[in-house]
């Protein structure tokens, strides 16, 4: 199908390449935006709007975020000297601008295997320092630079962009803590305030900057200067454009911040986001300036595009593939995992008046929105803090609540203390709901949920399931809920649901899905967890083909075992007489769902040899779900490949 500049073949788009305006197409590096004359800044502020919305809409990406920080990645640039002093942008999601502006103008296979990746990436350029998306780190690393740099006598700058959603995050402040203390180190933080994380940024932080942001007097003054000084020709113009260059020093005068500067940092705000002139004004002060200082920036996310701008939901924080000119997704997205946990917790929540929602900062992408509609009271966004959000759920239990912490399973991993030390040890019964578990691909190395399974078995008393379709989903949702002494966990992928798996038979230790419900000596067992059942069974009935009319009567069994963790002792007493055992699990092989199968299996002294398909330990580059599930060898044919060649068949 043609549609537009997309080809769309099946769920795979092909895409044109854009091409970027004149001004931008003449930017190869820092040093030709420097050259730049100031009255250029806006038409190039333009190109690249332009260009990221070609470019975006045809591959999706973060597009609200970059479009905020067009403006302010292009000041950065002219003021400080990348790579000698070093730029960190906290999460990286809104680092596309950057990417533009130092060499990398081809978006043509963005987040694509082989295209530029989403976030910043050493491999791509020497102005990338920081990879890691996980948000609210940019502050450490900026002490950690400057700490070493102090020490070396360089005195070049390290600047950390950060969002005022990230700045939700506890090690933002344990970070500023600690930089605020010596005021011999060239580190200035740059608060990109947009008010928002995806919704509106939550909290006394928030409320914070909003009221630095929206002081009357400050819009007054800025108002009266506009009305009073532009009406009066060249000299008028000139003394608007004086003051608004001196902004930065009337809005100190008129909204001093106390907060930051009784924390020992110089603060220079608010700064209007989108004014070149302001913005080079204020980060040509903190240069100078010298120590540690707080730029408090205001930009609005989704700039110069009015399908973002207007977009309530999140100002297009991510999106898939839309048309250019609507902002309408052309990939219809199909009804996914998310959607059937979001119904199902409101179903639950009408029935059990103690169940309670948490969130990081990401209600409508784990798919509480719902619940928080209907009870506005019972789903708590606690801001980018998933490790206090994990305390603060084991102290809602002791309270007499069931929390469900809905979060994407990469953001879990920061939390692994607070699920061991304050729920499981304290026996609180805590439901954690991983969404966009295993490979998800297009984001790169650090949004794979593919730690959990690992880290989570070692938690005493958790128990993790993995469904594998809708009603599977529903059913361990509905049981996780009741167990009131302990946690219990379920996780599923990104996207679309699977069309429902049946089972031959419900057993205590899983579902057999084909084979043979009962024990049969010299089988093969395919154990299929969550995600990997369709594979799992597909793999089955092409390897059942492969043997028929070989005198072998080989039995291929598949099993889902649905509730994956702890180990069930029957499920291995089923194992016994096996042949064959192969384990196939989206999440990392290392300390995995087979990992642990053995250990227990070698407690019962059964020894049937258990392969194991599923991630190796490594970092896996971005690109998409079914690519990497392709080269991983999590695919039918390399199952029944791996299958064949342990049986010589
Ligand atoms: C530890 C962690 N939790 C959650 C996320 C998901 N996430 C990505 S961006 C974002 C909102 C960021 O808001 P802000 O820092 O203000 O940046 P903006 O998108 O507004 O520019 C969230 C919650 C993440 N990247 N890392
Ligand atoms: C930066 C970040 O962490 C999120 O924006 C994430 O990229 C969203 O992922 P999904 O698109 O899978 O919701
Ligand atoms: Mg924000």
């Amino acid at each position: 199908m043609k549609n537009g500049k997309h080809t769309i073949i099946g769920t795979m788009v092909e895409f044109e390449k854009v091409t970027p305006g004149p001004l931008l197409a003449s930017i190869s590096g820092p040093a030709d935006l420097k050259a730049l004359r100031e009255e250029q800044l806006p038409q190039l502020a333009q190109e690249i709007r332009k260009y990221l919305v070609d470019a975006v809409s045809r591959t999706g990406g973060h597009l609200g975020p970059n479009l905020g920080v067009v403006e302010l990645t292009m000041a950065l640039h002219r003021v400080f000297d990348s790579p000698a002093d070093t730029l960190i942008f906290d999460t990286g999601h809104q680092a596309y601008v950057h990417k533009l502006l130092t060499g990398r103008l081809d978006f043509t296979q963005l987040r694509q295997a082989g295209g530029v990746s989403g976030y910043p990436s050493r491999a791509e350029s020497e102005h990338d320092v920081v990879e890691n998306s996980h948000a609210s780190t940019a502050i450490s690393w900026a002490d950690g630079i400057s700490r070493e740099r102090a020490r070396q006598g360089n005195e070049r700058h390290v600047v950390a962009v950060i969002g005022d959603g990230a700045l939700t995050g506890g090690m933002a402040w344990e970070a500023i803590n600690n930089l605020a203390e010596s005021d011999d180190r060239n580190v200035v933080i740059v608060v990109n305030d947009n008010g928002r994380s995806y919704a509106p940024t939550i909290g006394g932080l928030a409320h914070h900057l909003d009221a630095l942001r929206t002081s009357p007097s400050y819009e007054k003054a800025l108002a009266w200067g506009k009305k009073h000084l532009l009406s009066h020709g060249k000299p008028g113009e000139v003394a608007f454009e004086a003051l608004h260059g001196l902004k930065t020093g009337v809005r100190e005068l008129v909204a001093p911040n106390a907060m930051f500067a009784e924390l020992g940092l110089k603060y220079i705000g608010t700064v209007d986001g989108h004014d070149s002139v302001a913005l080079e004004t204020a980060l040509q002060r903190a240069k100078s300036l010298g120590g540690p200082v707080l730029v408090h920036v205001i930009t609005q996310k989704g700039r110069g595009y009015t399908p973002a701008e207007e977009d309530v939901a999140d100002r297009f924080h991510a999106v898939g593939v839309i048309h250019p000119e609507t902002g309408l997704p052309l990939v219809p997205s199909r009804f996914g995992w998310t959607a059937v946990f979001a119904d199902e917790i409101v179903k639950l929540a009408d029935e059990d008046p103690t169940i309670v929602g948490v969130t990081a900062a990401m209600m409508a992408p784990v798919g509480l929105k719902p619940m928080f509609e209907k009870y506005p009271d019972r789903v708590v966004d606690v801001g980018i803090a998933e490790q206090h959000a994990v305390t603060a759920a084991a102290g809602m239990a002791f309270a007499g609540a069931h929390p469900v912490f809905a979060v994407y399973a990469t953001f879990l991993n920061r939390a692994f203390d607070q699920v061991l030390m304050d729920v499981a040890l304290h026996k609180a019964g805590v439901t954690f709901v991983l969404d966009r578990a295993g490979v998800t691909g297009d984001d790169g190395a650090s949004h794979n949920g593919m730690w959990d399974i690992s880290l989570m078995s070692m938690i005493p008393g958790l128990e993790l399931a993995s469904p594998r379709d809708e009603a599977t989903l529903r059913a361990a949702l509905q049981r996780a809920v009741t167990v009131k002494d302990a946690p219990t966990l379920i996780r599923y992928p990104k996207g679309a649901l699977p069309d429902p798996i049946l089972a031959l038979e419900s057993t205590e230790f899983g579902d057999v899905l084909a084979g043979s419900v009962t024990q049969v000596a010299d089988e093969v067992v395919i154990l299929a967890t969550g995600s990997l059942a369709e594979t799992g069974l597909e793999a089955a009935f092409q390897l059942s083909q492969a043997v028929e009319g070989d005198a072998s009567d080989l039995t291929i069994t598949v099993i889902d075992p649905l509730w994956m963790l702890p180990v069930k002792e029957n499920l291995v007493k089923r194992l016994a007489s096996a042949k064959l055992v192969v384990c196939l699990e989206d999440g990392l092989e290392t300390g995995g769902y087979a990992a642990n199968l053995r250990e227990e299996m070698a407690k019962q002294k059964v020894f049937t040899p258990v392969v194991s398909k599923g991630i190796p330990k490594q970092f896996l580059q971005h690109a998409s779900r079914g690519q990497i599930i392709h080269e991983l060898g999590l695919d039918t044919e390399a199952v029944v490949a791996t299958v064949r060649d342990y049986l010589a068949l």
